[in-house]
């Protein structure tokens, strides 16, 4: 039986990544991803032009069935990123930047674009706490144009991190722009935007930023993200590959995201429940599913769930 899996050239030993901004922030962080051999490819935390603190804490909190962060993209800044992924590491790395607006995106890809860096690149687009700033993905338009000017200098390997879209006409949108372009993969789905954590005991919401809206993960969003793993799937140019993010908490969850079209899957509130372990249970899970149903490899059932 093997997990193998690929992204463009990027050969990958494993199908999971941590997803970008859960324990990948600081060298010790990525060190210690590094050191999870279940793990296949480190991600690193959305890098900006500048360092950010980020917003005011609570920031994370952590719900039975899923999560809520408004972390505000705390980052170390770019260089340091960029500097890191150069380095040696024992599997492959997506580097994952974002602007703070349109320019600061295109600028952030130059900075890439004019290193030695040959790995994978992600562009978020898709942050949904940055106050002030709306997650560029849901403004088609925008989209298209920032693609176009990245594309006109940009001729490494790279992606884009996608907030949910919520409805199929959003689906065929976003597909229709994105199958423009010489992408390596999608990223689906970012956290599900400002939602809104209630304690009732207090009679006040759980994190700071922005009146307590943050983004959504964990078990509650999987029926979200599997929806538009399956609906991308089915709309995106093959040679575009899909990381399934979002509602993984069990080998169960993976072999679903798998199922409905993903290449690899991200696990990101299930991390820090549970910490770096979880990548082995994982493993071990989706391994005796695969063993119950016969099969050998990831190919063998990826991307074909059944319609009724
Ligand atoms: O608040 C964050 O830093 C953050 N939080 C998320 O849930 N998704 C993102 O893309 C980002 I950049």
């Amino acid at each position: 039986m093997n997990l193998k899996t690929s992204i463009a050239n990027n050969h990958f030993e494993m199908p999971f990544l941590n997803a970008s901004g859960i324990i990948c922030q600081t060298q010790e962080e990525l060190d210690s991803l590094e050191a999870t051999k279940e793990l296949g490819g480190i991600v690193t935390k959305s890098a900006t032009l500048q360092p950010r603190e980020g917003n005011e804490q609570p920031r994370y909190y952590d719900l039975a069935n899923g999560s809520i962060n408004s972390m505000g993209l705390p980052n170390l800044g770019y260089p340091f990123y960029l500097d890191y992924v150069q380095h040696d590491h024992s599997k492959p790395t997506i580097l994952s930047v974002a602007g703070m607006n349109a320019d600061d995106a295109i600028e952030l890809m130059r900075k890439v674009q004019d290193s030695d860096y040959e790995g994978l690149t992600e562009l978020n687009l898709s942050c949904p706490n940055v106050i002030g700033h709306p997650q560029t993905a849901y403004d088609f338009e925008a989209t298209e144009k920032i693609l176009t000017t990245v594309c006109s200098f940009f001729k490494k390997p790279f992606g884009v991190k996608l907030p949910p879209y919520f409805d199929l006409a959003h689906f065929d949108g976003i597909a229709k722009v994105l199958n423009k372009f010489p992408l390596t993969h999608v990223n689906t789905i970012n956290s599900v935007g400002n939602g809104l954590v209630v304690d009732v005991d207090k009679e006040q919401v759980v994190t700071k930023a922005k009146g307590g809206f943050g983004g959504l993960g964990g078990a509650m969003v999987l029926p979200t993200a599997l929806a538009n793993v399956r609906a991308l799937r089915l709309r995106l140019n093959d040679d575009i590959a899909i990381i399934g993010t979002g509602g993984v908490t069990t080998g169960v969850d993976v072999f679903a995201h798998i199922l409905c079209g993903a290449d690899m899957v991200s696990v990101g509130t299930q991390v820090i429940k549970e910490g770096l372990g979880v990548y082995a249970r994982l493993q071990k899970e989706l391994e005796e599913i695969m063993a119950d149903k016969g099969y050998e490899s990831l190919d063998d059932f990826r991307g074909k769930v059944k319609e009724l």
